[in-house]
């Protein structure tokens, strides 16, 4: 399997801060990647870092095969799909859901007068179906709901065909329904064969979707432990990752932590 992404002993300062610690992690075609870690962890730094969007202050990032420094950083970013809070907050809210799918397959947000291929007009449409969106196509951008826009964020990230989706709290202010719906088409998008390799970056174990391969658990900038989600994902590395102890359950192909309180024995009294 082809490194879709290799990091090696990537740092990150700024001023007297270190926010990435010599940091190493290879992603591989196929994988599906959860990066797990507290507040200030360093994983939006890390998908910095990984969509070309920010240089290591030492280390070398190579991204689909190329290596950040030496290569086109405009060039690359087409075939890195990225969905976070701060682009969508460029969006603008008076865009059709259409367009905002549409115009990442130029780069851009806000179409202004771009003459748009019947072939990409009809991946958007398929996007959008795909995540549960299509009915909201003419719809402005800005009156949908929290839910709405992440599944429309997530098609207009994969409108470029990206060989790396990056996933920045995909399922952040969802409600449970709206949060399980997503997950639910993570899930699918996971299984798919054809789907670029996915990273995926959360706080919360109850929002792995089946079907993700493996776990990045990061603290204070460093690696906590990595690998197959199997061997990773135990009570004992999460607890560690989130300085508290947690006790860890796993049913029906979904995770879900909870801190290890001194309830039963209190209960016991
Ligand atoms: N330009 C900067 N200068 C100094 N510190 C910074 C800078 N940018 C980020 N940091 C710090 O680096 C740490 C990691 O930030 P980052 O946003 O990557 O963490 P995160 O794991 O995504 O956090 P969260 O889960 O809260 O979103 C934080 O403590 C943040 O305050």
């Amino acid at each position: 399997m082809t490194d879709v992404l290799d990091l090696q002993a990537v740092t990150i300062r700024r001023g007297t801060t270190t926010i990435l610690d010599d940091l190493s992690w290879t992603v591989r075609e196929g994988e599906r990647w959860v990066v797990l870690g507290r507040n200030g962890a360093g994983k939006t730094t890390l998908l910095q870092v990984a969509s070309g969007r920010m240089h290591p202050t030492s280390g070398a990032a190579e991204l689909l095969g190329s290596r950040l420094g030496a290569t086109d950083v405009f060039e690359l970013r087409p075939r890195i799909g990225l969905s976070s809070a701060a682009l969508a907050d460029r969006i603008p809210s008076g865009e059709t859901v259409r367009d905002v799918v549409l115009t990442a397959a130029y780069g851009v947000t806000g179409r202004w007068r771009e003459a748009y291929e019947e072939v990409d007009e009809s991946r958007a449409g398929d996007l959008l179906a795909a995540f549960g969106v299509d009915h909201l196509a003419d719809r402005f951008f800005g009156t949908l709901s929290e839910g709405e826009r992440k599944r429309v964020q997530i098609a207009r990230a994969l409108m470029s065909d990206p060989e790396l989706l990056l996933l920045d709290e995909p399922a952040a202010g969802l409600d449970l329904g709206g949060r399980e719906e997503l997950v639910g088409a993570l899930a699918e998008l996971a299984r798919d064969p054809r789907s670029p390799a996915l990273v995926l970056v959360t706080h919360h174990v109850e929002e792995i979707p089946p079907g993700f391969t493996h776990l990045l658990l990061l603290r204070q900038g460093r690696v906590h432990a990595a690998g197959p989600i199997v061997d990773v994902l135990t009570a004992e590395n999460l607890s560690g990752a989130f300085d508290v102890s947690l006790r860890l359950d796993h049913a029906d192909g979904r995770w879900s932590a909870h801190a290890v309180t001194s309830t039963a024995v209190r209960g016991a009294h």
